[in-house]
């Protein structure tokens, strides 16, 4: 069974270890691919993600299935030296470069800054907000209810095995009232009556054979030459099986029970924001 195989249709733990072995292989080459394959614009869409958010100086952030850290870093700016971010991820290997990145990050502040760290009108006059790196579950949040004044979730719900339990835990640990989003690729289904979706659906065609013409043109040949084919192989069939932004927006209200739920386009659609409100 292949990586992608393991990965989308093992058995129960299997399913699990396929995915996490995917991106504990990916961890070194991730952060250099993420900005060559998106020309960097990645940058902007998770930017887009924490102004989404509303959270402020002082608030408690979450960033759940953080990776090596993107999020988790904008949003320490956010919340500035009074506020505090907690970032998850059950890979060890992803964790580590997400903490090699903090302390690079910190050692450079102090580095090239004599005087108090630049503040780049995201934070506090005295720089970002603490990060917790924790080692954990998505579907198993170690926090207690309304734990958080914001949650974030950058390319992590497509790769969980439950989501809608991913979903009902990110309810669980948010505030009253406050704020998810969670980013990912947009998946827009092509199906329904022709007459009544004739521009909807072809728009849907233009924007899955444009993702998958780059995947299988430039991803995967990239990925290729680092030895991770298999790894990126994922990304299609992965974003072929994610929910169309309707469909999202249902899930999250019907079954997680947010109040708001909208899905936001980006990237002329090719990437979109599930904007949810608890
Ligand atoms: C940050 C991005 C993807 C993160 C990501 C998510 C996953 O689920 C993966 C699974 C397995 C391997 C890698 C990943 C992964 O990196 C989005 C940008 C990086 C993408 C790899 C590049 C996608 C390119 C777009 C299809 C086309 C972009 C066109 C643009 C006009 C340059
Ligand atoms: C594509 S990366 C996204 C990283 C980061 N959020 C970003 O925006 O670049 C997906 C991350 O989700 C993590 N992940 C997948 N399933 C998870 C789960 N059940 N619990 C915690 N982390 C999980 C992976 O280890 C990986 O680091």
């Amino acid at each position: 069974m292949t990586i992608t195989e393991e990965a989308l249709q093992g058995k129960g733990e299997g399913k699990s270890k396929g995915r996490e072995k995917i991106f504990t292989n990916i961890s070194p080459v991730y952060d250099v691919l993420n900005d060559a394959l998106s020309l960097g614009l990645h940058r902007l869409w998770k930017r887009r993600v924490v102004s989404l958010t509303e959270c402020k100086r002082g608030d408690k952030a979450l960033d759940v299935c953080c990776g090596s850290g993107d999020l988790a870093f904008l949003l320490a700016k956010k919340v500035g030296a009074s506020g505090e971010v907690s970032a998850l991820d059950f890979s060890a290997n992803m964790l580590s470069y997400a903490l090699q990145r903090s302390v690079a990050k910190s050692l450079f502040q102090y580095t090239y800054f004599d005087e108090k760290p630049r503040d780049d009108g995201g934070g506090d006059e005295g720089g970002s907000g603490t990060i917790r790196w924790i080692h954990g579950d998505a579907l198993d949040l170690p926090f207690e209810d309304c734990s958080f004044d914001c949650v974030t979730i950058g390319y992590g719900l497509r790769n969980v095995e439950d989501r809608a339990k991913c979903l009902r835990e990110v309810h669980r640990v948010l505030k009253p009232n406050k704020r998810a989003v969670i980013l990912d690729f947009n998946s827009p289904k092509e199906e329904g009556p022709p007459a009544a979706r004739g521009n909807t659906r072809r728009r849907a065609g233009i924007i899955n054979r444009f993702r998958n013409f780059c995947l299988d043109a430039f991803v995967v040949p990239a990925a290729t030459l680092c030895g991770l084919r298999e790894e990126y192989a994922y990304l299609k069939p992965s974003i072929a099986d994610y929910p169309d932004g309707s469909t999202l927006v249902t899930l999250s209200m019907e079954d997680a029970r947010f109040t708001q739920a909208e899905f936001q386009e980006i990237a002329g659609g090719l990437m979109g924001a599930l904007v949810l409100r608890k």
